[in-house]
């Protein structure tokens, strides 16, 4: 790590994360709270609120232009000048560029399954507080987790691309990338990996709908210890998508290379959120596993054993392939 980028991220440790109150339903704000193990322990002393998250870099450049665009407002109320006129314009163009980028790709690829579309809607209607306070997961899952259909039309070029027969996912949560994948018919089988055992029953309706239910190997547990089985098993995987807790990241990357079958020969991995909404080079404190991204993007390019292409998609993928083949 460079020493600017590490003194950057010492700016932002753990006790100055965001904790809300008991009695708010965001009690564990969205994105910051993957592991039940983490609720309580951050102070908010910085007052995040959920609606200051963001999803991908853009989402996050809107977000600031939008409060550039107020406080250029509120000066020009105390004193209107042709400057300020000039700097809103400004603020106004840039927003609409960025605002409109996602919606401009999303609109001239192809669309994603219909089944996906529903089940990405569903999940973000879906009570995930309720299920947690319940007890039936044990992390405080949120939609925004889940990739989206246009990520899923991605990964299914991907797969059609390179063919894939076997496909191994690593955090599955509602299923829509899983669902994306199963979908794609030189796909034989998606061995989807998740910790949750509700997902498995939220899930499988869906599945069986999209009619891809016995494409679908769903293993429940922690992914560490399913690829320590699935190595055991022999299996081996023509592309993997990781999409669980990032700071397992170089963990999953290193045990499935270790093994001399789990990535199929000329198979690839792509993992998911490596841009992490920008936080690596402009940190802010609402983004809590900057570090770790930061430290699996250095480990992927410091590996002499693999070459890695860093994708401006959505929240930042990475395809990983092992050198020379
Ligand atoms: C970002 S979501 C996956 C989203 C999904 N790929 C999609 O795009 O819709 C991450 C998932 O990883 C799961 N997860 C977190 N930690 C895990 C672990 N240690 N082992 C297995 N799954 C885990 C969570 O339960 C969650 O469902």
């Amino acid at each position: 790590m460079d020493e600017r980028l590490s003194e950057k991220l010492e700016v932002s440790r753990p006790d100055l994360f965001a904790q809300f109150p008991d009695s708010s339903p965001y009690h564990h704000p969205p994105t910051l709270m993957y592991n039940a193990a983490d609720a309580g322990q951050y102070a908010n002393p910085l007052g995040i609120r959920p609606e200051d998250i963001k999803q991908t870099p853009h989402d996050r450049i809107v977000h600031l232009l939008e409060q550039a665009s107020q406080s250029v407002d509120s000066a020009s109320a105390l004193s209107p000048s042709e400057h300020l006129v000039n700097a809103k314009a400004l603020i106004e163009k840039a927003k609409a560029i960025v605002d409109g980028y996602d919606s401009y790709v999303t609109e001239y690829s192809s669309p994603a399954p219909p089944i996906v579309e529903r089940m990405w809607k569903d999940g973000h209607e879906h009570d995930w507080a309720k299920v947690y306070l319940e007890g039936k997961t044990k992390l405080r899952l949120i939609p925004d987790m889940s990739a989206g259909s246009y990520e899923g039309v991605v990964l299914q070029h991907l797969a059609k691309m390179s063919n894939a027969r076997a496909v191994l996912e690593i955090g599955m949560f509602t299923g829509t990338t899983t669902v994306s994948l199963a979908l794609v018919p030189s796909v034989d089988k998606v061995t989807a990996l998740d910790i949750e055992i509700y997902l498995l029953e939220h899930n499988l309706p869906n599945f069986k709908e999209a009619g891809v239910a016995s494409k679908i190997d769903v293993r429940i547990g922690n992914a560490l210890e399913t690829l320590d089985k699935l190595d055991e098993e022999g299996a081996s995987f023509d592309m993997v998508f990781i999409d669980a807790d990032k700071p397992s990241y170089i963990k999953y990357l290193d045990r499935i290379l270790a093994s001399p079958t789990l990535l199929a020969k000329r198979g690839f991995i792509a993992a998911d959120n490596v841009v992490y909404k920008a936080s690596p080079w402009v940190p802010d404190p609402v983004y809590k596993w900057r570090e770790d991204l930061h430290a699996f993007n250095q480990h992927v390019r410091n590996r002499s054993d693999v070459e890695a292409v860093m994708l401006p998609i959505e929240d930042g993928i990475t395809l990983i392939r092992r050198k020379g083949e």
